[in-house]
């Protein structure tokens, strides 16, 4: 039996005046699915990504969220049942870590005990520190950390879809390595759906069941890392090129663990 999907774009198309930003796209997203966008500078991702959840509307098409057009759906409504990671975090400045996390329970009338306790459970989740992290402004959080905490406020309404625009971006390559192994264990843990838009080939690699390549607003090839792989699209290939060099100088230059 086919899986279902979680988001399915049909023939879509958004154009900001004369350029057109995303252009005739057809997509399915598995549920449970971890898909990347990869792409350059203003080929289309964050189009794409927002379009999902109606930050950014549609001009011709149709997207599907398990299995609803997205037009027949409230945005705010929207919008809470997917989490959306930003890429410098998006925390509001003037709120605490706590706060931040609890912004969504808050704005749908949970009960303040209950967001007390949501929040705890999602500063563990993330893997911040309770006692030290709670009541801290982002200003005074690392970078990673505030990625962690823009992490768990998009978990807060306990969403089934995840969009992230560039989460780990800004990071330092360590902090960005854990982060998305972390975010990796959560997205196995809690059975969810996520669409992560990356730079980096190499980390969408290591994190995403499929690959989806964006160019000039075209979606130009999409499947798993294998699938991409065998691609005689030059584009593809030349995206391909730096994970390759990268192994083969890691091989070259690190002693083979396990090797006799
Ligand atoms: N609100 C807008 N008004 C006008 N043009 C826009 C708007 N949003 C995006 N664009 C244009 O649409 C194109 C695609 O933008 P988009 O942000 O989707 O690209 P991207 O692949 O996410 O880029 P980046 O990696 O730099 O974030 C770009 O040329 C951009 O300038």
């Amino acid at each position: 039996m086919p899986s279902k999907l979680a988001i399915s774009y049909r023939n879509v198309t958004r154009s900001f005046g004369t350029l057109t930003a995303v252009d005739d796209v057809s997509l399915d997203i598995a549920e449970g699915g971890f898909l990347a966008i990869v792409g350059g500078s203003g080929s289309g991702k964050t189009t794409l990504l927002r379009l999902a959840n109606r930050l950014i509307e549609a001009d011709r098409g149709t997207i599907t969220v398990e299995g609803a057009d997205v037009q027949s759906i409230d945005p705010v409504a929207l919008r809470r049942r997917i989490g959306y990671v930003f890429q410098s975090g998006g925390l509001f400045p003037h709120l605490s870590v706590a706060d931040n996390i609890g912004i969504t329970p808050k704005l749908l009338g949970t009960p303040a005990t209950e967001i007390a306790a949501r929040v705890d459970e999602l500063i563990e989740l993330v893997q911040l520190d309770r006692t030290a992290h709670r009541d801290r402004l982002p200003e005074a959080l690392s970078g990673g950390q505030r990625q962690r905490v823009g992490v768990a406020r998009a978990l807060a309404a306990k969403p089934r879809i995840v969009l992230m625009d560039e989460p780990f971006g800004a990071l330092d390559p360590l902090t960005r390595d854990a982060l998305g192994e972390d975010f990796r264990e959560l997205h196995r843990k809690l059975g969810l759906t996520t669409v992560m838009i990356t730079h980096d080939m190499t980390e969408a690699i290591l994190l995403a069941d499929r690959i989806a390549v964006m160019r000039g607003g075209k979606l130009l090839a999409q499947g798993t890392p294998a699938e991409l792989s065998a691609s005689s699209d030059a584009y593809v290939q030349d995206l391909l090129r730096t994970p390759r060099r990268q192994v083969e100088r890691l091989n070259a230059l690190l002693p083979q663990s396990g090797a006799a």
